[in-house]
């Protein structure tokens, strides 16, 4: 029998409404660990959504509402009494890069230092750094503002943020959508090497980066999960008509 990972994070008939918009409509899927996710789908189909409820950052929007579940290492997410600790486990990249206006040092080291992470701080900044291939280009400047990085270098570095705490789970909401294709190129292939070591979720409106990166997709629609399966079985042979229309560039 073939090897099966374990399982990383369970989405359990998970529903979300904004007000009395429904966005999510009981959506189930499984992460196995140490793999890349994409969510694909057309914009307004919920793929945001999705990725900010398996942290619960998307309670910051006042008016959600959420059902269901979601489970890290077996644990609910939602039955946690603080979501601010969850999300500490659950690291977060953004569309835009977000860096602190702090050097690019103390960008990597706070998170750590929060969760009162031990051990050697300087080793720990040159870790994440490395992981998220930053480390050789800004080695000799790192106690300078973080503001002083290109957009695809600030990005590297909020990756490396997120990672220094060890994460549990990285979620990436579209994050080369304000990067050039050469940026763009170089936080794919980062993300292909932190599956060795982490499970990653990311959004993306671009199929092609979809396929570049991710080992399994999820095709959203209208707040539903139409499809989740390995990357090139969702490709090349969809077993959903809508999934077909919409990797084929028929909708979306
Ligand atoms: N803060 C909000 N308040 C009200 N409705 C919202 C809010 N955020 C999202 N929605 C609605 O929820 C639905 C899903 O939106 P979501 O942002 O998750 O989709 P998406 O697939 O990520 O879209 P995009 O690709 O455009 O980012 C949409 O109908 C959207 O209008």
């Amino acid at each position: 029998m073939a090897y099966e990972p374990p399982i990383k994070l369970e989405v359990r008939d998970l529903s979300v409404w904004y007000g009395s918009t429904q966005a999510l409509h009981g959506v189930s899927l499984d992460v196995p660990e140490r793999s890349v996710l994409a969510l694909i789908g057309a914009s307004g189909s919920g793929k945001s959504t999705l990725l900010r409820a398996m942290n619960r950052i998307h309670e910051l929007t006042p008016g959600t509402r959420t059902e269901g579940d979601v489970r890290l290492d077996g644990q609910s997410v939602y039955g946690a009494a603080d979501p601010v600790l969850v999300r500490r486990h659950i690291g977060m990249v953004f569309q835009a890069p977000n860096p602190f206006p702090k050097t690019i040092y103390e960008n990597v080291a706070w998170g750590a230092r929060i969760n009162g992470l031990d051990g050697d701080m300087d080793d720990r900044v040159e870790e994440a750094l490395e992981q998220a291939a930053l480390f050789s280009e800004v080695k000799d400047r790192l106690h300078t503002s973080a503001y002083g990085l290109s957009g695809g270098q600030q990005q590297r570095l909020c990756i490396a943020r997120a990672l220094a705490v060890e994460p549990a789970l990285l979620l990436m909401d579209e994050p080369t959508s304000a990067l050039d294709p050469r940026a763009s190129a170089l936080i794919e292939e980062t993300v292909r090497t932190l599956a060795d070591r982490y499970t990653v979720v990311i959004v993306t409106h671009n199929m092609q980066q979809a396929r570049r990166v991710s080992d399994r997709t999820a095709f959203m629609d209208a707040g539903r999960l139409v499809e989740v399966g390995e990357t090139p079985q969702v490709f090349e042979a969809p077993r959903e008509e809508r999934t077909r229309a919409y990797v084929s560039g028929q909708f979306g």
